[in-house]
């Protein structure tokens, strides 16, 4: 048999990329990786901590380094963080190493989801509407620049949403 896909989950803060990857690596046997948890493993410190002292664009060159690092596994289900998009070699890696799923949430539902969102530094001290939906508007293009199976989560369950990635990859399993 040959190896299992890599797969890259990617889309907004609170879509759940890291909920439903840690599921649905689980279900099909295939190693967890989540890019923000790789960096604080690396660097020892957490992601709020490399913002304040290194700023967005430092905490961008660690997250691509770390993407790379982690998409030379083979068969790993890879959470990235909400903005790794924003880099075009990240998004060049994710789509030429993986499998991308995009994890679509509509802005309310981003802002439920992170109502307890202290390791989220671009959300602390801000309208966290106002910013979801401005950081939406930059972002959705690039996720769907890259993904090759948009899901809506909105109101959905992980389960149901790992069953929907889990029969969209069986049905897609032989095509090269
Ligand atoms: N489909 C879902 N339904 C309900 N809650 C969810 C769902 N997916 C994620 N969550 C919850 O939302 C929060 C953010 O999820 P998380 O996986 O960290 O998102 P992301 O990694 O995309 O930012 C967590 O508290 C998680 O338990
Ligand atoms: O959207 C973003 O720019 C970010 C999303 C976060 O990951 P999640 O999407 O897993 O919350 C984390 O990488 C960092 O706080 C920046
Ligand atoms: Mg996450």
């Amino acid at each position: 048999m040959s190896a299992p896909r890599r797969i890259s989950l990617v889309g907004p803060m609170g879509a759940g990329k890291t909920t439903v990857g840690r599921r649905l690596a689980e279900l099909r046997h295939q190693t967890f990786c989540d890019s923000d948890q790789e960096i604080e493993r690396r660097t020892g410190v957490d992601i709020s901590y490399i913002f304040e002292k290194e700023g967005e664009a430092g905490f961008r060159q660690r997250e691509k380094q770390a993407i790379a690092a982690l998409l030379e596994q083979p068969g790993i289900v890879l959470a990235s963080g909400g903005g790794a998009v924003l880099d075009a070699d990240t998004r060049r890696l994710m789509a030429s190493h993986s499998v991308v799923i995009y994890l679509h949430a509509g802005v309310e539902q981003q802002v439920q989801r992170t109502a307890r969102a202290e390791n989220r530094p671009l959300l602390q001290n801000v309208d966290r509407a106002q910013t979801l939906a401005r950081l939406f508007e930059v972002r959705d293009p690039l996720y769907r620049e890259i993904a090759d199976l948009v899901v809506y989560t909105d109101g959905r369950h992980a389960r149901a949403l790992v069953r929907e990635i889990s029969d969209f990859l069986h049905s897609h399993e032989f095509v090269a």
